[in-house]
């Protein structure tokens, strides 16, 4: 290794660390919510839409900073380079870390159910950190049961999108729960697709996500049917009027799906070549929810 690329493969383990396109999982519920809202009351707060996305990332990245500590317990990421604890050494340092990502996370939120004098919102993202914990934290450890995609779609679909919609209009909506049924789907595909280049270190662990219980070839066969029932329920919810006509801009991302499912399909019991996988369902993820979404401020 030369001295020149010593600091560049440094740069690229700390940016693989701090996953920065994984923040859009922060942003998508924000931005759809919002939508629907303005789409069906004509109401929008600029502030509290500020205010709960930069709370959203810094609990997504609370989440983050703390699967690393979490799994450093597990040994699961022992040959994780990108692994913040494996990067500094100081378990305890990314631990606190964490700890205050998530601390000026929930005062954000607060600081909107403080001016609504409605514990609603902050009630349901508590539920979602909660989730999120047992996802990976002791004793629950529930992602190493399998059962993180069910818990990622609650919390990104559902959760995320009432608490958004209910900080704009205080009230509830069944279309933002058909929009929350989209991008939950979607961000769990998210997760899914992490697991296909991690089966080793995943069974050595004592992790059964789900491609260790199904096996890389079960789970790509599963991929056609994940990402058709995104176009399938989009146009669904459009014929039963739940859904206006632009949000069939969403189709424009298929694209993507095409290039996901054939990537995993073609490399799907090769580490090396299906690990971008996971980036793919991010660009699905980020742009399907872009375009419904802005469906929705069309319509
Ligand atoms: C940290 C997460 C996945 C990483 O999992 P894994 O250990 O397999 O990956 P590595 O290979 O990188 O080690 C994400 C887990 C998400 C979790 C199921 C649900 C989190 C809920 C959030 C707290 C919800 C935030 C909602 C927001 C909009 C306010
Ligand atoms: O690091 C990861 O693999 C993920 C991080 C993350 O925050 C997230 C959130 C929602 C769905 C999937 C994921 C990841 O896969």
């Amino acid at each position: 290794m030369t001295t020149q690329s010593l600091p560049n493969s440094s740069k690229r383990l700390w940016l693989a660390a701090i996953k920065p396109p994984m923040y859009s999982v922060a942003v998508l519920p924000i931005w759809v919510g919002s939508a629907v809202a303005w789409a069906e009351t004509q109401r929008f707060h600029p502030w509290i839409f500020a205010t709960f996305l930069a709370a959203a990332i810094l609990i997504v990245a609370w989440s983050n900073v703390s699967n690393d500590v979490y799994d450093a317990d597990t040994g699961i990421d022992q040959h994780k380079a990108h692994s913040l604890v494996n990067l500094t050494g100081n378990k305890p340092l990314i631990f606190w870390i964490g700890n205050g990502l998530l601390f000026l996370g929930i005062l954000g939120i607060l600081a909107i159910s403080w001016e609504q004098h409605d514990p609603t919102v902050i009630g349901l993202i508590l539920l979602c950190c909660a989730l999120g914990y047992s996802y990976q934290g002791p004793p629950f450890r529930f992602g190493y049961q399998g059962w993180g995609e069910l818990i990622c779609f609650i919390c990104y679909g559902p959760l995320a999108l009432s608490a958004v919609y209910y900080s704009q209009v205080q009230s509830w909506s069944l279309t933002n729960l058909a929009a929350a049924v989209i991008v939950g789907l979607t961000t769990s595909l998210i997760l899914f697709c992490s697991h296909f280049h991690q089966v080793a270190d995943d069974l050595a662990a004592g992790k059964r996500s789900p491609i260790v219980r199904l096996g890389t070839a079960r789970g790509a066969a599963l991929l056609p049917w994940v990402c058709g029932s995104l176009y399938g329920l989009t146009l669904l919810f459009v014929l039963l009027g739940s859904f206006p006509l632009w949000t069939l801009l969403v189709f424009l991302s298929l694209p993507f799906a095409v290039q996901l499912v054939r990537h995993v399909q073609t490399y799907h019991d090769q580490p090396d070549q299906v690990s971008n996988c996971k980036f793919i369902a991010v660009a699905l993820h980020f742009c399907s929810g872009m375009l419904l979404g802005l469906g929705f401020v069309l319509g």
